[in-house]
């Protein structure tokens, strides 16, 4: 089956509890320029021989150095996930840290990265994301919520 978008990008909405969580993880981007200061969830392409998951897993250990493990996906509007442009797609899923409290680290790819407490959801869609990440970040407010 041919996808309907080129390229399969995965994010993830850290959290700092599987089972109450209280705070998700968004990370301040510093590339392409134009993107530069946009907040994101942390993740980036799925590779050829790599399924969405095993990206997603590879992603976080290499841009914030913590091993994650996947919990639900947050349903986008497409297979592919959440159409980021006409040619980019993003599947998103929660996560938490494998082994106890997650210490992100700030690597190349982020200026900075923030938790953003779930009961201020305000706060979190004052940030400024990357505009194809607000009705994600909508879906994963709900999505905790219930
Ligand atoms: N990681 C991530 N990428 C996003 C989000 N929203 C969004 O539009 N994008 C876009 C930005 C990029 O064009 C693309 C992902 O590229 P990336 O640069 O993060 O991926 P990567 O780490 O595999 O990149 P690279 O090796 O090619 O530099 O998706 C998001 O929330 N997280």
């Amino acid at each position: 089956m041919t996808a309907a978008y080129r390229t399969q990008v995965v994010g993830a909405a850290l959290l700092d509890d599987a089972r109450r969580p209280t705070a998700f993880l968004a990370a301040q981007r510093t590339y392409p320029e134009e993107l530069r200061g946009l907040w994101e969830f942390p993740g980036g392409k799925q590779e050829p021989h790599e399924s969405c998951e095993q990206a997603l897993v590879r992603e976080c250990a290499e841009e914030l150095g913590v091993d994650v493990e996947l919990l639900t996906e947050v349903p986008g509007p497409h297979a592919q996930g959440w159409p980021l442009k006409d040619t980019a797609a993003m599947r998103v899923w929660t996560a938490v840290a494998s082994c106890g409290e997650p210490l992100p680290v700030v690597g190349e790819d982020h200026l900075a990265v923030r938790w953003l407490p779930l009961d201020d959801p305000a706060a979190a869609l004052a940030l400024p994301w990357i505009p194809a990440d607000l009705p994600i970040v909508h879906a994963l407010l709900d999505h905790l919520a219930r």
